[in-house]
């Protein structure tokens, strides 16, 4: 249930509320494809009863209890020149009437620069919100997740250059909008890149809790990642495609031909350690999503509690020796999450979890153009990828090769 109001709705327009015979309850209603829809149904209670008020009064309150991971206030920052620049209208158009329904207080803040929902978390006092929302791309909800981690790591006196020292979890939620070019992120916790869907999540208080990997180089911190961290391949594309932003989410089609033309190998050595997965396997034909039993098994370890920040103690997934893979690779590929996205509905490793502690490592060794693009190819149409193998984060060491590293 999303909320009850007393009175009839139809075609959006509510009746006075001298109507008291009648109330409308708002629900979620699955359709095809994970895409959620508002659903309402009015009911109708003898006149002068005080039926209707009754009813009403019962399910609001069965809200208030039952409901208790539901937002009351929400932080949202939209960047307006994400994707094909509509994040305003989807948020405008879509989204602020399911949160003004559902009674969520909102303070929006709309980016005027790169990096300005960065400082705010950084620097503003967010107790006030039970959480922040994103409207863009992957790029943004970045943006907001390693604000986020930093914050948090700060306010305990933690540190985050110190690859020893066990990362604390924060209290705020992240809820994302899709609004972006890609919105892999989105699609992938949520199965589909649809703005109602999200917001429906949002509203009910849906949750899904995911891996972060670091991703470090000579002892510093280079960044966090919850998706796929790609080097050689994917790496190229996403920085050339950085030079055509203008082009919109075309720039990613442009760069990864532009990549697959230039057939660049890299030599490097790769080491990993495997994985031990009693619960999940990268070829048990899951689809982890929210309420996934393997990732609520896993974050169960993260102790809840009122404190800003809740310290988590990662499950130890790690077994054996390390194990290592050299040669020239036009792809090193780690997932943490099944990266799908519009163009690749299954991803490029389908059954990947958001939040079992693991990741997935997808190897493709120097080949020929048309080899890769069969490759990329079956990232469309999900059939099974070559190898994969679920791992912890691991080293990367790379050698300089036909002059790029
Ligand atoms: N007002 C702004 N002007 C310029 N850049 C901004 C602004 N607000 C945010 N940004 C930056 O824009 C970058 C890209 O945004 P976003 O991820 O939303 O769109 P995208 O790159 O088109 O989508 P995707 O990441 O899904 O491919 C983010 O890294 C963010 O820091």
């Amino acid at each position: 249930m999303v909320a009850v109001r007393l009175g009839a709705t139809r075609d959006g327009e509510e009746d006075p509320p001298e109507a008291e015979s009648c109330f409308t309850v708002f629900f979620v209603q699955r359709e095809k494809q994970e895409c959620w829809r508002l659903g309402m149904l009015e009911f109708t209670a003898p006149p002068k009863s005080q039926l209707a008020v009754r009813w009403v009064n019962a399910l609001q309150s069965w809200i208030h209890h039952h409901g208790v991971t539901r937002p009351k206030s929400l932080l949202v920052f939209i960047n307006p020149v994400g994707g094909r620049g509509r994040a305003v209208e989807i948020y405008q158009g879509q989204v602020a009437p399911l949160f003004t329904l559902a009674g969520i207080h909102v303070q929006v803040l709309e980016t005027c620069h790169a990096n300005e929902a960065r400082d705010y978390i950084l620097q503003q006092d967010l107790s006030d919100f039970d959480g922040l929302v994103s409207v863009g791309g992957d790029g943004t909800f970045n943006e907001l997740m390693h604000a986020l981690i930093n914050r948090t790591q700060q306010k305990a006196g933690g540190s985050e250059n110190d690859i020893d020292a066990e990362l604390l979890s924060p209290r705020l939620r992240i809820g994302i909008i899709p609004a972006g070019s890609t919105d892999c992120i989105c699609f992938a916790t949520v199965g589909t890149n649809d703005p109602i869907t999200s917001a429906l999540h949002i509203v009910i208080g849906d949750s899904q809790p995911m891996d972060v990997c670091s991703i470090w180089h000579n002892g510093k911190l280079l960044r966090y990642s919850v998706s796929l961290v790609g080097y050689g391949f994917y790496g190229d594309v996403v920085s050339t495609s950085e030079k055509y932003r203008w082009m919109g989410p075309m720039r990613y089609t442009y760069a990864g031909a532009k990549a697959l033309l230039r057939n660049c190998s890299y030599e490097g050595t790769v080491e990993f350690q495997v994985a031990r997965t009693e619960e999940a396997n990268p070829r048990d034909q899951t689809r982890c999503r929210s309420g996934c039993v393997v990732c609520s098994e896993s974050s169960k370890q993260l102790p809840a509690g009122t404190e800003e920040e809740n310290l988590s103690e990662p499950e130890q997934h790690i077994d054996g020796e390390w194990q290592q893979v050299q040669g020239r690779f036009l792809a090193v590929n780690l997932t943490s999450m099944s990266s799908a996205c519009p163009k690749s509905p299954e991803g490029l490793s389908p059954c990947a979890h958001l939040a079992d502690g693991t990741a997935d490592l997808i190897l493709v060794h120097e080949c020929s153009a048309l080899s890769f693009l069969r490759h990329l190819t079956r990232h469309t149409n999900g059939s099974d990828q070559v190898w994969r193998k679920p791992l912890p984060p691991l080293p990367l060491s790379p050698h300089r090769a036909g002059g790029r590293t």
